[in-house]
């Protein structure tokens, strides 16, 4: 029987009584298509049909190696179901690793996902023909799992300081592999730590007496037979996080470790037999890999925020609590206008990451093509694109995932909630794949550079040439995203005013440049925000979509670029214009009174809308978010697995509270 066939609770019911628009239509929408939501189904019931694939306990409660095990086990189970699987190979893997369907197996991170989303690509798009087909075949067959290894104990920001060397041997054809410090150790990558056989190592180039930079080479770690670690190999996993548990992160170390020539990875560089160095056309191209798992990572946080929208959502219509009326019924807590302007935007907000994540996807797929022909010429604004929206989607989705958790009051805490995990994810890629900040920094140069020479890429040609469009601000959704462009050019020209002060006091630019970061970021944050109500206003105007579907869509844009308005309000009082025209103020009443009427008219159909992200129970995991709203025994369902609930009496209390409580007496 479906779960949709059985209990539903009474609240829950109504709330989707007459629902004004077709829920599946915004399905499709998500998924990218009628025929993708199926095949998504399809998948859904193949994978989550296995019985083998559910957890016997909660993995909450058990040891870190017993959860890493067991998640192994599940992994390496869905490996081989991968062969059969009815939707095709490569849709099915790109389901596996991310926060969709793989979480609702893999609940505490996936020991072969650097594997699918580092290895195989960084071997794609580093590797030569030759060096793919020696490669790429074993890695998808899995006859070697590899890792992407880059960050050490010592640095992970400043790639240009990493410490591993790999000095050319021209006697021997060979590249030696040395850690020459504690500092010099891998840390932290992916499942290096217990699962990978082979890695992607980045190490500084030495050939003929000479530092050519980072590169990356391919090394084989562990026996293909035993596992055992080769000799001169140093390897460990490096303990619990704070989340992503089961992902073995670990160290790595090299103890003058050879390896043939031709594992240096040289797509874009070689070193010739003798040990010549043949450069590559853009010394950033070896960043490659980090680019476009910054780009799938905005996808998969916005995966991520979905579910923890659909859990507070569906639990704040069952939750009832306090009064609104004296002597009523206790109200919904979604009826209180504060759970709505807690809930309403991060689900505004899943729909704007998603479209202009669609929209990075594109660019990214357009960018790699022409590196593929030899044209680099999209490669500063992909770069640019990418960090941004990778620091904005993690920074505001782990924001937005704290207000889900906290909008479910005490239950929000439990761990079954998925509220910890959900978080622990989320928040991991505000530090990977380039330190946020650190990525915000790299933005406002693109923007600095853009505005100063007046050249650059699509994403900041607002920037050059005189600004465009209306000298005041109207009230049409065109009206406030000119307000935003406004701004982010105003803040861009704030941090060149600032560095040119600094400038003028004779400080060196690398100086100036430290001094303005607060101005930097601010600017880099305007135009990351900018790309994204952009993305979400123009991706209305077009497309096939039904009225009912548009109008509610429409809202809940309208929602959110005035929500963030409201909330980034202190940036437009560092544009000087804004203030003098007064704009600031009479604007902000406007704003303030048409968001709280956008709450109420969007309210009664927030359950619907995030039915239509139609995600499974098995994916939510959380008995607060279940699609059936039966809260309570669901709690209780999972209180019960709790091993201090096996006996009535812990044997704890004999051995320690008994004698103290004589003690006492
Ligand atoms: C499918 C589902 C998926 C789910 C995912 C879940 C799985 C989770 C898996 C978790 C996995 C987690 C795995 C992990 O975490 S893997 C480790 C990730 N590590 C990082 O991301 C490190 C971050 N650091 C850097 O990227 C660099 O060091 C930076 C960029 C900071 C500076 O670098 P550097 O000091 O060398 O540079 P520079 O300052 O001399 O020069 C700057 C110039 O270079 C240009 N530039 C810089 N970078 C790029 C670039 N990339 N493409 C094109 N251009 C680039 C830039 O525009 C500028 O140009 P110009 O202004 O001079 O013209
Ligand atoms: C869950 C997880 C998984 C990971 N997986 C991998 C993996 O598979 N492979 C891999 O190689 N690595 C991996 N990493 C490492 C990750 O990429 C790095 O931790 C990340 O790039 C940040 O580098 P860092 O740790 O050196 O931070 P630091 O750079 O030391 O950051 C510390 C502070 O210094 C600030 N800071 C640093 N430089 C600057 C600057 N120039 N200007 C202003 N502020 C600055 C930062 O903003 C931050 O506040 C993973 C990390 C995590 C948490």
């Amino acid at each position: 029987m479906s779960q949709k066939e059985t209990y539903e609770n009474p609240d829950l019911k109504k709330e989707r009584q007459n629902c004004p628009f077709n829920k599946e239509e915004i399905t499709n929408l998500l998924d990218g298509g009628k025929e993708k939501t199926a095949e998504r189904k399809q998948l859904e019931n193949y994978i989550l049909s296995d019985e083998q694939l559910k957890d016997a306990v909660p993995m909450e409660y058990l040891s870190h190696a017993d959860k890493y095990a067991e998640e192994l086990r599940k992994a390496c189970l869905l490996m081989h179901k991968l062969e059969n699987s009815p939707a095709g190979q490569v849709p099915t893997l790109r389901a596996l690793m991310g926060a969709g369907l793989g979480s609702a197996v893999l609940k505490e991170g996936n020991p072969l996902a650097l594997h699918y989303v580092m290895f195989i690509p960084a071997l794609m798009g580093q590797g030569t023909i030759d060096q793919q087909a020696k490669w790429l075949a074993k890695a998808y067959n899995l006859n070697i799992i590899g890792t992407y290894a880059q960050t050490e104990l010592g640095h992970g920001t400043f790639l240009r300081g990493l410490e591993t060397t790999a000095t050319y041997d021209p006697n021997t054809q060979e590249f030696v592999l040395e850690s020459p410090s504690l500092t010099a150790y891998k840390w932290w990558p992916g499942s290096l730590g217990k699962t990978a056989n082979y890695a992607v190592v980045m190490a500084q180039l030495y050939t003929k007496g000479k530092c050519e930079g980072t590169h990356p080479f391919m090394v084989q770690l562990r026996d293909e037979e035993t596992h055992e670690p080769l000799p001169g190999i140093v390897i460990g996993e490096i303990g619990p996080k704070l989340g992503m548990n089961t992902n073995d992160n670990g160290y790595l170390g090299f103890e003058k470790f050879r390896i043939p020539r031709d594992q240096l990875l040289m797509k874009h560089s070689q070193v010739l037999e003798d040990g010549t160095y043949v450069k590559p056309t853009n010394s950033k191209l070896s960043y490659a890999t980090m680019v476009f798992v910054r780009v799938v990572v905005c996808q998969d946080v916005t995966t991520n925020l979905r579910k923890a929208v659909t859990i507070a959502t569906r639990y704040s219509c069952v939750r009832r609590q306090s009064e609104l009326k004296p002597g009523d019924r206790e109200p919904q807590v979604m009826d209180y206008q504060a759970q709505q302007n807690k809930l309403l935007p991060p689900l505004a907000a899943t729909f704007a990451f998603q479209l202009a994540s669609d929209h990075l996807w594109n660019l990214y797929n357009t960018a790699n093509n022409n590196i593929e022909q030899g044209d680099l010429e999209l490669l500063p604004d992909l770069h640019g694109l990418s960090c941004a929206l990778k620091a904005l989607c993690s920074s505001e989705g782990a924001n937005f995932v704290e207000v889900c958790r906290q909008s479910c009051g005490g239950h929000g805490y439990m761990a079954c909630s998925n509220f910890p995990r959900i978080y622990g994810q989320v928040t991991a890629a505000e530090t990977y794949e380039g330190e946020n900040t650190v990525l915000w920094l790299q933005v406002a140069r693109y923007l600095v550079k853009t505005r100063k020479e007046q050249t650059g890429g699509l994403s900041v040609k607002y920037l050059i040439g005189e600004e465009k469009g209306p000298k005041t601000v109207d009230t049409t959704l065109e009206g406030i995203v000119h307000l935003y462009r406004r701004t982010a050019v105003g803040l861009v020209d704030v941090a060149i005013a600032e560095l040119e002060k600094s400038g003028r006091k004779g400080e060196a630019p690398h100086d100036a440049w430290n001094h303005a970061a607060v101005y930097l970021i601010k600017a880099a944050q305007a135009h990351a925000r900018l790309f994204v109500v952009e993305s979400f206003v123009n991706s209305l105007k077009v497309g096939n979509l039904s009225a009912p579907v548009r109008t509610v869509l429409s809202q809940l844009c309208e929602l959110f670029i005035i929500y963030w308005l409201l909330e980034r309000s202190g940036e437009l009082f560092f544009v000087r214009q804004f203030i003098k025209k007064r704009l600031v103020t009479v604007e902000f009443q406007v704003r303030t009174l048409l968001y709280v009427k956008l709450l109420a008219a969007i309210r009664p159909q927030a359950v619907n809308l995030v039915d239509s992200f139609d995600l499974r129970d098995e994916i939510l995991a959380s008995p607060l978010g279940c699609w059936d709203g039966n809260v309570y025994q669901r709690l209780f369902d999972e209180a019960a697995k709790s091993p201090l609930n096996q006996s009535s009496v812990h044997e704890s209390f004999h051995k320690y509270l008994k004698p103290l409580l004589k003690s006492n007496l």
